[in-house]
């Protein structure tokens, strides 16, 4: 069964052209890579799927909910329990070390920190180490690490990643993609990756191709 479904979707920004996205079958703990050209639509398809925008028209099921039916509130509520986000810069605060920061990052969803998965997910990334470090004096390519485990602290289902590289080296982009891909594997999530960025593509077999 596919875990992000999508038929006929569409997306009109007020006073833009119409934006019609391919039909979409994406299951369970699939890696996706989403490329096409700047304007093509790459983030307008990741704010659909996460429900930060609302289709203009067609359909988008993720599991057994059809997103078009659910309200503002409901929406919220699916976003924090299924879905968790990479940009393309880091976000943490500057006065917390990063185990503090994701501590706050996973209670801010109004649920208790799980300790002890922030600490698995630190080992599994490898970045424990670096755990009691202040985010001013990590280098970019280890806070994005950090966002990987910022993504994944609620245990998501789906991860969306908007250009998640562009900022790094050609070394941290390959240990980033493949840090990703792998911890994605192996904790279940799907994730869906959006890039302009070439060094992506021989890393991902599934690609949904945006014109
Ligand atoms: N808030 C907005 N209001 C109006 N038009 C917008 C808005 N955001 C994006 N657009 C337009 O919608 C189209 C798709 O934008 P989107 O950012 O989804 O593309 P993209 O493929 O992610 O581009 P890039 O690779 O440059 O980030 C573009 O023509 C863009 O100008």
């Amino acid at each position: 069964m596919a875990l992000i479904k999508t038929e006929a979707l569409s997306y009109q920004y007020p006073g833009g052209k119409i934006l019609n996205f391919p039909a979409l079958q994406i299951g369970i703990n699939e890696s996706w890579l989403l490329t096409g050209n700047s304007g093509s639509g790459k983030t307008t398809l990741l704010h659909l799927i996460s429900g930060i925008l609302m289709p203009s028209s067609g359909t988008l099921q993720i599991a057994n909910t059809l997103l078009n039916n659910l309200r503002p509130a409901e929406i919220d509520v699916y976003r924090a329990k299924n879905i968790g986000m990479v940009f393309q810069k880091s976000y943490f605060i500057d006065a917390l070390s990063m185990h503090k920061n994701l501590l706050y990052f996973a209670e801010l969803s109004g649920k208790k920190a799980d300790i002890e998965f922030v600490n698995k997910l630190l080992n599994d990334l490898g970045i424990a180490n670096l755990a009691r470090k202040k985010p001013t004096t990590l280098s970019s390519g280890e806070l994005q690490r950090f966002s990987i485990a910022r993504a994944l602290i609620n245990k998501p289902g789906i991860i969306l990643a908007d250009e998640p590289t562009s900022s790094l080296d050609d070394d941290n982009c390959k240990r980033f993609i493949e840090l990703i891909i792998g911890i994605c594997k192996s904790y279940g999530v799907t994730l869906v990756v959006a890039t302009h960025d070439a060094r992506l593509k021989k890393e991902f077999v599934n690609t949904i191709q945006l014109n």
